[in-house]
């Protein structure tokens, strides 16, 4: 039998998509400025894909699809890669319903764990060269053999080997049971704010030697991002 939910239920269901749903997808939209600021070729790759996805006056109103949304790969690409290097969800858990056993170690009922994905996004046996930000990592690997002539067979393989192997290597949402029911709508709302922001306004940086200013707690937040913002110049 279904039961109705009570006011009460209506209400945590809310308070949880607000909390789950506002603060990390702003944070992580922090960090996408950040990373793309700092790094003028990505924002360059990102401008000439928003510029041939819309190929109109910047003055006019975008109206943006689903048929858009699907092509705006190398966007998504920048916002797993900026999610991989500072992860709004740093840590998750999991409370154990029974004695298990997990790499070989034997566990009690209730045991809590602590799932520590910024060190999953940093580990060297899944991630080459983990500290640097290079979006091509996700682009290049979801869309190989269309965008890599000019590699060579070695980068091709080290783009392959990236993310292929595991999963879990990738937690930016979680994973398994709990993993976040909102990915879709936050990958979504995010792309057409990048597209929104970018194709109208030029933004940088106000100080480019400031590094990421980042508080973590329960998420971590992004406490402080100058940027300066002008309207762009009209694409041709
Ligand atoms: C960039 C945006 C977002 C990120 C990075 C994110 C990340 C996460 C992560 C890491 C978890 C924990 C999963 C786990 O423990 O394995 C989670 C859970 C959750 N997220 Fe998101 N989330 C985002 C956006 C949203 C949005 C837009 C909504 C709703 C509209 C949402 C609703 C939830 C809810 C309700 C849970 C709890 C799920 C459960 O415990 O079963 N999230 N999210």
């Amino acid at each position: 039998m279904i039961e109705s939910l009570t006011d009460e239920d209506i209400r945590a269901l809310l308070l949880d998509i607000f909390l789950a749903g506002s603060d990390t997808s702003s944070n992580t939209l922090c960090y996408t400025i950040y990373y793309i600021c700092q790094n003028p070729h990505v924002k360059q790759k990102m401008l000439d894909e928003i510029d041939s996805i819309f190929p109109i006056n910047s003055s006019d109103t975008l109206h943006i699809t689903t048929d858009h949304i699907e092509k705006l790969k190398y966007c998504e690409a920048i916002i797993k890669e900026d999610s991989r290097m500072t992860p709004v969800v740093p840590v998750s858990k999991r409370v154990a319903s029974a004695e298990c056993e997990v790499a070989g170690y034997k566990f009690q009922a209730k045991t809590v764990f602590h799932l520590n994905y910024s060190s999953i996004h940093m580990n060297e046996k899944y991630w080459n060269n983990p500290t640097v930000f290079d979006p091509d990592r996700f682009y290049l690997h979801d869309n190989l053999g269309e965008f890599t002539d000019n590699l060579s067979d070695s980068d091709k393989e080290n783009k392959k080997s990236i993310h292929g192997k595991d999963k879990f290597s990738l937690v930016i949402f979680g994973g398994g049971i709990r993993l976040c029911p909102g990915r879709k709508l936050a990958m979504i709302t995010m792309l057409f704010f990048m597209v929104l922001m970018f194709k109208k306004y030029d933004v940088e940086l106000v100080d480019m030697d400031d590094p990421l200013k980042t508080h973590t707690g329960f998420l971590t937040n992004c406490l402080e991002l100058k940027i300066k913002i002008k309207p762009r110049k009209p694409s041709l």
